[in-house]
């Protein structure tokens, strides 16, 4: 399949459209402020010729007076609209900038899990940051002086060729090289300025990945080696950069080289005009001070150019994650359980990962389960056999690829996702906490939890230890808070899945930091608080599997048996190697496995 050809310059900023509507109105006055401060810069000079013209070979010298008093007005007026122009543009792309970061973050929120197994996170912290705040300045300065310099430039050309049309067409013949250089340059900074972007997440990422696991770089003594790998990703962007800044230098050198030859010839032209007699000294005067006044924006549109091709560039970037489709979105017409019992019934259900090689066969191959209320049932199978993965098709973490699966009774597809996740809880190994107190991250799923709930939570998932706290459950944990032992965390994350007050818990062993002792007592617990919930467990250690109802197991991407542990153990081969090999994983762990506390 061919990619689609980038889109030009004005059509993915146009985009920002939808973003800068309410700040416009200022934006368009601060337009008009600015070009009417230009404007007055082009009336001087011909004040100018007038003066020389007409007062000055003449006697009377309160026309002089006037004319200089008119000059100072209009120096003053032009003062006063450009500092207008300043006030005006000061807050709008600020706002802009919160609206999108808004919508940015609202949409990584909606975007499934599939979207952020493929995307690195440094890349969308640098969209959230640098490429908005590319724009923001872009918005508040580059595009409203781009205007109403290219307006300048072309009211400034016409004032010139009105003024001695051979001189003007000087300036004219002058600004093509200018305008094909002008072109090539665009290509070539877009090119760079995407790849400085990019590499700027990818570097971004590198920060965050060494940052997150500096205990393991330590441990390892690979400091040394992850900062080479950082230098040379920052040396790769130190290039770009370079080259973004030879592309400026190269254009700059034209816009400050051509003029002045242009100048040169027309002040050579222009003099033997007025030798010869076909043009006045006011008229020359008007020309070059006309030709002054047009310096700036000749020279400074390198530099705005390249500040727009880099607010497009941010803006693709910003729009290619805006732009992602949703696929696990709620029903048009969502159903709804009346009555949870807790049912879960896997019919049929397929999954494959959406990078996996189409020579494989599906991860999740036909899966058969059906799991009764208030039964707990225990997942089983050797290492990347695709629990895991099983354990996030209810709560659609990820879609089926075929098949379905299903709550008591209904296709949870056709389940609004807030009521489907109000229904079925998760915990995972991994417990990630937030950056906020005890009592917010336990009561995430439900945050009308009276303290009673919270406390019988805490309870079940053996987490007393948060009393203990030094501001009890108001201490804040997480990555700007205290920091916590895996179990504490792990515990904290079963009693939010526990709070939540599901019909059905998931859980993805988060237990394993947990010694064998703590875990009896928190599956105790949540078979006596919770006997009307329906569990499913991914199960490490033999530990886990006895306290189980009944017990399935992974083989291939099916599900091959199921029965109580005793019965599995019996007749089952598989079976008896897979809860072998999770005896000598546990034993071989055990230094990874915390007590209560
Ligand atoms: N996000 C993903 N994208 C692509 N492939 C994945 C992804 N997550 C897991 N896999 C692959 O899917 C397979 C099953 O992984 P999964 O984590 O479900 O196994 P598991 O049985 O839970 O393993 P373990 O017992 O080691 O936790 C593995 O081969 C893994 O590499």
């Amino acid at each position: 399949m061919s990619t689609p050809p980038p889109p030009s310059t004005l059509a993915s900023l146009g985009r920002l459209y939808r973003y800068a509507k309410p700040a416009m109105p200022r934006i368009y006055v601060a337009i008009v402020a600015s070009l009417l401060a230009s404007l007055v810069a082009l009336a001087i000079p011909q004040v100018l010729q007038w003066l020389i013209d007409g007062p000055l070979t003449g006697t009377d010298v309160s026309l002089v007076w006037f004319s200089v008093g008119l000059v100072l007005a209009l120096g003053v007026a032009e003062a006063g609209l450009i500092a207008l122009r300043r006030w005006l543009v000061l807050t709008p792309g600020t706002h802009v900038e919160a609206h999108m970061r808004n919508s940015l973050y609202r949409q990584l929120q909606r975007l499934p899990v599939a979207f952020h197994d493929r995307w690195p996170s440094g890349q969308l912290l640098s969209r959230a940051i640098g490429d908005l705040n590319l724009i923001r300045r872009w918005m508040a300065f580059g595009f409203v002086i781009l205007i109403v310099n290219s307006l300048t430039l072309v009211i400034g050309f016409v004032i010139l060729v009105s003024l001695n049309w051979i001189l003007g067409m000087i300036f004219v013949v002058a600004s093509v090289p200018v305008l094909i250089y002008g072109y090539a340059f665009e290509k070539r900074y877009s090119r760079a300025a995407r790849r400085g972007q990019d590499q700027q997440g990818d570097l971004a990422t590198a920060v965050e990945e060494s940052v997150h696991g500096i205990r393991v770089l330590k441990a390892f003594g690979r400091g040394s080696h992850a900062l080479k790998r950082f230098e040379t990703q920052a040396e790769e962007l130190q290039g770009t950069e370079l080259e973004k800044a030879r592309a400026v230098a190269g254009i700059w050198l034209w816009l400050l080289l051509v003029p002045d030859v242009a100048f040169a010839v027309a002040l050579v032209v222009g003099v033997w005009l007025a030798q010869s007699g076909s043009s006045s000294v006011g008229e020359l005067v008007a020309f070059f001070a006309t030709g002054t006044v047009l310096l700036f924006p000749i020279q400074s549109m390198g530099y705005f150019l390249a500040m727009t091709i880099d607010a497009k560039t941010a803006t693709n970037r910003f729009f290619e994650v805006m732009d992602e489709v949703n696929t696990i979105v709620d029903p048009i017409s969502p159903k709804t359980i009346e009555k949870p019992q807790g049912r879960l019934v896997f019919s049929d259900a397929h999954f494959r990962y959406q990078d996996s090689p189409s020579r494989f066969p599906d991860l999740l191959d036909g899966i058969d389960l059906v799991i009764e209320p208030g039964e707990t049932m225990a997942l089983v199978g050797l290492t990347g056999s695709g629990k895991t993965t099983l354990t996030a098709l209810p709560t659609r973490l990820y879609d089926v690829t075929g098949g379905s699966v299903s709550l008591d009774g209904v296709d949870v597809r056709d389940l609004a996702l807030d009521e489907l996740r109000a229904h079925i809880a998760m915990a995972f190994e991994d417990a990630t906490l937030f950056s906020a107190t005890v009592r917010e991250n336990v009561l995430l799923g439900r945050p009308d939890a009276t303290e009673a709930d919270l406390e019988e939570a805490l309870d079940i998932a053996q987490a007393q230890f948060a009393f203990d706290l030094p501001n009890g459950l108001d201490t804040r944990v997480g990555e700007e808070g205290l920091s916590l032992s895996g179990g504490q965390r792990q515990r904290l994350a079963l009693a939010r899945a526990v709070a939540a007050r599901p019909s059905v818990l998931v859980l993805d062993d988060p237990l394993s930091a947990l010694d064998v002792t703590t875990e009896q007592l928190v599956e105790a617990a949540l078979r006596r608080v919770l006997a009307s919930t329906t569990a499913l467990i991914v199960a490490h250690r033999p530990s886990t599997v006895s306290l189980a109802d009944r017990v399935a197991l992974m083989q291939d991407g099916r599900i091959t048996a199921v029965g109580t542990h005793s019965e599995l153990i019996a007749s089952n081969a598989h079976y008896r190697f897979v809860i072998s090999s999770l005896d000598n994983q546990t034993q071989a762990q055990p230094a990874h496995t915390e007590n209560v506390s």
